[in-house]
C-alpha cells in the first residue's frame, strides 16, 4: 500500500510542485497518472521511491514512512522499487543479459563486484526475466542492435530481475512508435496481473492510460483533481483535468502519432 497524507513538494527554487496530495493505492493496481506538462506526474511518481524529498505531509509505503528513511535504508527500500524511464537508461554497448545482471550488482559481495561474478542463480533470474518479457532469444545480443520498444523490455526485465512490488513508470512509451508503445504496455499489463506488481505510470497518451490502466489520477497545477477508475473517465473529466484545454492536448497528441505512423496510418486517438 502507497499512502500519501497531505504531501506536498516545493522545489529549492520555490516551484510549488504538489499540493495538499492525498492517495492509497493498494498492492497491485495499475494506475495511469495524467495531466498537462507541468503539472505534477514525475514528481508525484518519483516522491515515491524518494527521487525527490516531500516538503510536507506523510507519506507511507508498505508500513515504511519514507521520508525518515537514511542511508542503506534508502538503498534497501529501492531494491523494492523498480523505476522505468522514456529514455531506457541502459548500457548500450554491452549485451543484453549483462544489462539485467546489473539489477543484483547491490546484492554481491565486493569481491564479486570487482570481479563482475555473478552467480548460476542470478544468471537464471536474468534470463527468466527476459523471458517473460518475450526477448530471451536477444540476451546475448548488444543493446544498441534493437529496437527503441525491445530497449524497453530490456529496461523492464532489469527491474522484473529485481523482484520489485511496485513499478514507477516515467513517461516509458514516450520515445515509442503506437504499435511498439501497445508490445510495451501489454507487458506493463501481464507483469502487473501476472505477479500482482503494482504499476504506477506517468503517461502522456491519455488513450493508452484508458486501455490498459485500473485507476487514473488526474493532477493540474500539483493537485489531483480526478482520481477513481478508468471506466468513469468522460471527455468532461479530461477537460477538467487538462484545465478546459483537452481539445487542444488531444489534437496535439493525435499530431504526434500521426507523425509515427506510416503514411495512411489511422490514429489510435478517439
Ligand atoms: N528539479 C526541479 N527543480 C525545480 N522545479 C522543478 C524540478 N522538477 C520539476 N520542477 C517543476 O515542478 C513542476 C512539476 O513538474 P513535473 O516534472 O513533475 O511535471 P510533469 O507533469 O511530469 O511534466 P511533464 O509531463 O512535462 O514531464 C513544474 O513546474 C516543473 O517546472
Amino acid at each position: 500500500m502507497i499512502e500519501f497524507m497531505n504531501v506536498e513538494k516545493t522545489y529549492s527554487n520555490g516551484t510549488t510542485a504538489l499540493r495538499n496530495i492525498n492517495l492509497k493505492i493498494g498492492q497491485g493496481e495499475f494506475v495511469a497518472v495524467i495531466g498537462l506538462s507541468g503539472a505534477g506526474k514525475s514528481t508525484l511518481i518519483r516522491c515515491i521511491n524518494r527521487m525527490h524529498e516531500i516538503t510536507g505531509g506523510t507519506l507511507i509505503v508498505d508500513d515504511v514512512d519514507v521520508a525518515k528513511l537514511k542511508g542503506g535504508q534508502i538503498r534497501r527500500f529501492r531494491r523494492r522499487i523498480g523505476m522505468i524511464f522514456q529514455s531506457f537508461n541502459l548500457v548500450t554497448r554491452t549485451t543484453v543479459i549483462n544489462n539485467v545482471l546489473v539489477s543484483f550488482v547491490p546484492e554481491l559481495p565486493l569481491w564479486r563486484k570487482w570481479t563482475g561474478l555473478f552467480t548460476k542463480e542470478q544468471r537464471i533470474k536474468a534470463l527468466e526475466a527476459l523471458d517473460k518479457v518475450g526477448i530471451l532469444v536477444k540476451a546475448f545480443v548488444r543493446v544498441d542492435q534493437l529496437s527503441g520498444g525491445q530497449q524497453q523490455r530490456v529496461a523492464l526485465a532489469r527491474t522484473l530481475a529485481q523482484s520489485p512490488d511496485i513499478i514507477l513508470a516515467d513517461e516509458p512509451i514516450a520515445s515509442l512508435d503506437p504499435v511498439t508503445s501497445r508490445v510495451v504496455m501489454d507487458d506493463f499489463k501481464n507483469i502487473n496481473k501476472a505477479m500482482n506488481i503494482s504499476v504506477i505510470m506517468n503517461i502522456h497518451h491519455v488513450d493508452m492510460a484508458l486501455e490498459y490502466a485500473d485507476r487514473i489520477i488526474g493532477i493540474r497545477k500539483g493537485e489531483v483533481v480526478f482520481d477513481g477508475e478508468t471506466s468513469k473517465v468522460t471527455p468532461e473529466i479530461l477537460d477538467h483535468i487538462y484545465g478546459g484545454k483537452w481539445a487542444e492536448e488531444r489534437a496535439s497528441l493525435q499530431e504526434s502519432v500521426a507523425e509515427q505512423l506510416p503514411a495512411g496510418g489511422s490514429s489510435l486517438y478517439v
